[in-house]
């Protein structure tokens, strides 16, 4: 987009550059633009206010209108950077490049300025952040609540190697993407107790006195839209003391004292639990939960009441609806009982039937540890009321389901087991004297609507973890497919494909109607659009080449296939099984002569992802990707045709650069594990090919695609359940066997480091390998041949990579959104008045 002529007709360029200018002079005292940090705060605060006069022209009619409002309740929102972001999506680009180039700066030096805002762990947290654009983009009145981490996700530094924790101080230079929010605040309490009064009515009420309190401070966060003026909010809350300093204490000597409150209450929002499937079931985490949902229920009732007085909570669903995000925030349930019943004196009976219609609930994996379950005993200290209201839910709950089972389950014993399986509070299986709150299980009965996030994840949820719910409440279960936003995924990180794309089109319209995108199949043979097609995807690979040189002082040959694995670690997820695949590929290689090898398809293997701090697997597994890499990249017989690269950090930015590189992409997850995966829709949306197994939404990849472009290998979700039962009967595979050999060896080093990665996929014992490497081994080196076979054949390789594109306009978080809006929040766009 060229630069806005403004009304009087003359460039809006000189403004901008003057706006900059001023924001660095006034905000900061610097009185030149020197540096790209500068230019990105003087940019930054010069945009922030085009996003404020957004933000209240879309706020001011949507009071107006007073239309139903969507709810996304998240522990997690993975934003990354918002400057070119927000730039785009105001189309500003034209003005604030041309302004930048005057100031001698370039945006994308600018945009780099910017830490990232990476409040979430992974694919949960970036879904997040994708439907917030796409809400605003739809015009659908949402908002996002959640908590204003004062440290993100942690920095990742490789030491001799192994992945290192820092943490992310990413406030310290200011936030010009949020406003705080003075006349926004809530208490919340916790611990303390419950008695029981009898009001005037007669009427008996819970009276809880938390022996805490804290205050959550509102942060509004615009969120702009893409070609529209709506630009509606994320509003984060961040914990505050009641009362700040202790001056008595301090007088008293007792500083520590003096200064309690204020630790305590800061420590509540201060960081991000960085584990992305196993609960660290810390307390902490719990109060986190209940700050925020407490924080934004009450932000949302006392709205509604402002419009709708005390009188007509039964209006409540109408205008009002909640999505909760896996169940991290679950304790919503409990929390809009009490508002409902001890605070705005519902019956209830009426609150429980407010409660359900307002709430739905999204699962995002079934891996049982990842599945909340909260101690009854540290749920009844922290949250009296709310456990004896997860009591009265759950007795009402198995009542009802007593008598609804009566027929089915005429023998008491057996009705009782099944009541005993759908209780939401039970007995730890690991302990018997313990019992436990089952999130998920309080999120599914206290909700309208559970949706898994792609079509096998859906099964998996109705036919498995929730099959007994599923059983007595079908229509309650849907599937709701994820998607990805085609702003930054596609036309803000590859705006050399965008062009491409737009010109062969003859519009830019598919960035927000990907559909469109269809259209670019008729062209995927085409040798001249090929041709340019290529020709983007090697410039890329040029600037990625760039950052290995950077981060590991190599330079790499950018004609090899660039072979990526880009996500959290974990044992599910199988980066291992990459990596022995890349050991078998080394040793091919070196057991060639020099002829031969000049017949291989050389391969740059990139991978990267944060381990959970506390997870010592993954970070073995890392451990394993530098020692094997810095084995073959510094091979003289086979460097020239095999790299490995661990690169450290991946966070959204680094996937912004790495994505449009990538030729072939990795979800190799065994199946039935993976609920949908999310790269691999951007990677797909990039023009960059798949091997992966017949799991999450790779599936759906290869129905859009077309299954033949798809390198697909590996053992089946409903087989896995009988191969490892039969796991004692397995024969490996000799290559595996002699990898496994190798790695023990000491062949990469720190033998003793990697013997316990060998040992859990090495022993033919029922429970070893779980998650079946040793079983698809084969198949995916299979795999990875045909994938050598067909980069050889560039035109065809070329072809399917604009397949790959071509399909990927389901996979737009618009579609997502879209169909939540329909099929579960009821909801229909309310667009402000363009601006004048
Ligand atoms: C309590 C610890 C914890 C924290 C986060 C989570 C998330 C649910 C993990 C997560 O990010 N799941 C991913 O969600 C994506 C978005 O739906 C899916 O695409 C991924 O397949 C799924 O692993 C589980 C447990």
């Amino acid at each position: 987009k060229t630069a806005a002529i403004n009304k009087s007709g003359t460039s809006s360029v000189p403004a901008t550059t003057k706006d900059i200018e001023n924001k660095l002079r006034y905000l900061f005292g610097r009185n030149e633009v020197s540096t790209p940090n500068d230019a990105y705060q003087g940019t930054a605060w010069s945009v922030r206010e085009r996003l404020i006069d957004a933000f209240n022209k879309t706020h001011e009619h949507w009071k107006k209108e007073d239309p139903k409002f969507i709810y996304y309740l998240s522990a997690e929102f993975l934003m990354g950077r918002s400057l070119t972001n927000t730039v785009f999506n105001l189309g500003l680009q034209g003005d604030y490049a041309t302004a930048l180039k005057e100031l001698g700066q370039k945006m994308e030096q600018v945009a780099e300025a910017e830490r990232d805002a990476a409040l979430g762990n992974g694919g949960l947290g970036r879904l997040a952040a994708c439907f917030l654009d796409s809400m605003a983009t739809l015009d659908l009145p949402g908002w996002g609540y959640g908590i204003r981490y004062k440290y993100g996700m942690f920095k990742q530094a490789l030491k001799d190697g192994y992945q290192q924790e820092l943490p992310d101080i990413w406030l310290t230079s200011g936030n010009p993407w949020e406003v705080r929010r003075d006349d926004v605040r809530h208490m919340v309490g916790f611990g303390g107790r419950v008695e029981r009064r009898r009001e005037a009515g007669g009427r008996e009420v819970a009276v809880w006195t938390p022996a805490e309190q804290v205050i959550a401070q509102a942060y509004d966060n615009p969120i702009p839209g893409y070609s529209t003026p709506t630009t509606s909010n994320l509003r984060l809350w961040d914990a505050l003391p009641l009362s700040e300093f202790d001056l008595a204490a301090f007088n008293a000597g007792d500083y520590d004292r003096a200064m309690l409150a204020r630790e305590r209450a800061e420590a509540i929002s201060a960081v991000l639990y960085p584990n992305d499937s196993t609960p660290e079931g810390k307390e902490l985490r719990l109060k986190q939960q209940y700050f925020f949902v407490c924080a934004s229920l009450q932000d949302v009732l006392s709205r509604f009441k402002a419009t709708h007085g005390s009188a007509r909570w039964d209006l409540l669903p109408s205008k009002a609806v909640f999505q909760l995000n896996d169940t991290h925030p679950t304790i919503a349930v409990a929390e809009l009982m009490r508002l409902l019943v001890d605070v705005e004196g519902l019956e209830w009976d009426e609150a429980w039937g407010i409660t359900t219609k307002c709430l739905n609930y999204t699962n995002h994996t079934v891996m049982p540890e990842a599945l909340e379950k909260w101690p009854v005993k540290v749920m009844a200290k922290m949250l009296p009321r709310h456990m004896e209201i997860i009591e009265v839910i759950n007795e009402g709950w198995t009542q009802w389901l007593s008598a609804h089972l009566a027929s089915e389950l005429p023998a008491p014993e057996e009705r009782a087991k099944r009541i005993a399986a759908m209780s939401i509070i039970h007995e730890n299986p690991w302990n018997k004297e313990e019992m436990l709150v089952n999130m998920a299980y309080l999120a599914v009965v206290g909700s309208s609507a559970v949706n898994g996030v792609a079509a096998i994840h859906s099964n998996i949820v109705k036919d498995e973890i929730f099959n007994d719910f599923y059983k007595i409440f079908p229509s309650k279960f849907q599937n709701k497919t994820n998607g990805v936003t085609p702003r930054r995924w596609l036309a803000w990180c590859n705006p050399e494909l965008a062009d491409l794309i737009t010109q062969q089109l003859g519009s830019d319209a598919w960035i927000n109607d990907t559909e469109q995108l269809t259209a670019l199949r008729t062209h995927a043979s085409d040798p001249a659009f090929q041709q340019r097609w290529a020709a983007v995807k090697s410039a890329k690979k040029e600037r990625l080449a760039g950052l290995i040189k950077r981060v590991w002082g190599e330079e790499v040959n950018t004609a090899a296939l660039f072979d990526i694995q880009i996500k959290r670690i974990h044992e599910y997820k199988r980066q291992y099984l990459n990596v022995l695949s890349i050991i078998w590929r080394y040793k091919q290689l070196k057991r060639m002569s020099p002829q031969q090898r000049l017949q291989a398809v050389p391969r740059v293997c990139v991978i990267g992802g944060k381990a959970a701090s506390a997870y010592d697997m993954a970070k073995r597994i890392i451990r394993l990707v530098t020692a094997v890499g810095s084995v073959i990249n510094a091979d003289p017989d086979t460097r020239d045709y095999l790299r490995l690269y661990f690169l450290p950090d991946y966070n959204v930015s680094l996937a912004e650069t790495i994505i449009p590189a990538a030729e072939l992409s990795q979800h190799i997850s065994t199946a039935g594990t993976e609920a949908s995966g999310t790269s691999n829709m951007k990677f797909a949306l990039n023009g960059c090919l798949i091997i992966g197994t017949w799991d999450g939404a790779n599936i759906e990849i290869a129905e859009e695609t077309g299954v033949e472009n798809v390198f697909v290998f590996g053992v089946r979700a409903e087989d896995i359940n009988g191969l490892r039962k039969e796991r004692k009967n397995f024969k490996t595979d000799p290559r595996w066997d002699e990898i496994m050999r190798d790695i023990e060896g000491g062949m990469f080093g720190d033998k003793e480091y990697f013997k316990p990665l060998v040992d859990s996929v090495n022993n033919m014992k029922v429970g070893n390998d779980w998650f079946l490497l040793a079983n698809d081994f084969a198949a995916y080196l299979d795999a990875q041949q045909q994938v050598d076979e067909c980069y050889r054949d560039q035109a065809e390789w070329l072809r399917r990579s604009i397949m790959y594109t071509a399909g990927s306009g389901k996979f737009s978080s618009d579609r997502t959104i879209r169909q939540y809006a329909e099929d579960i929040w009821h909801v229909g766009p309310c667009r402000p008045p363009p601006a004048a």
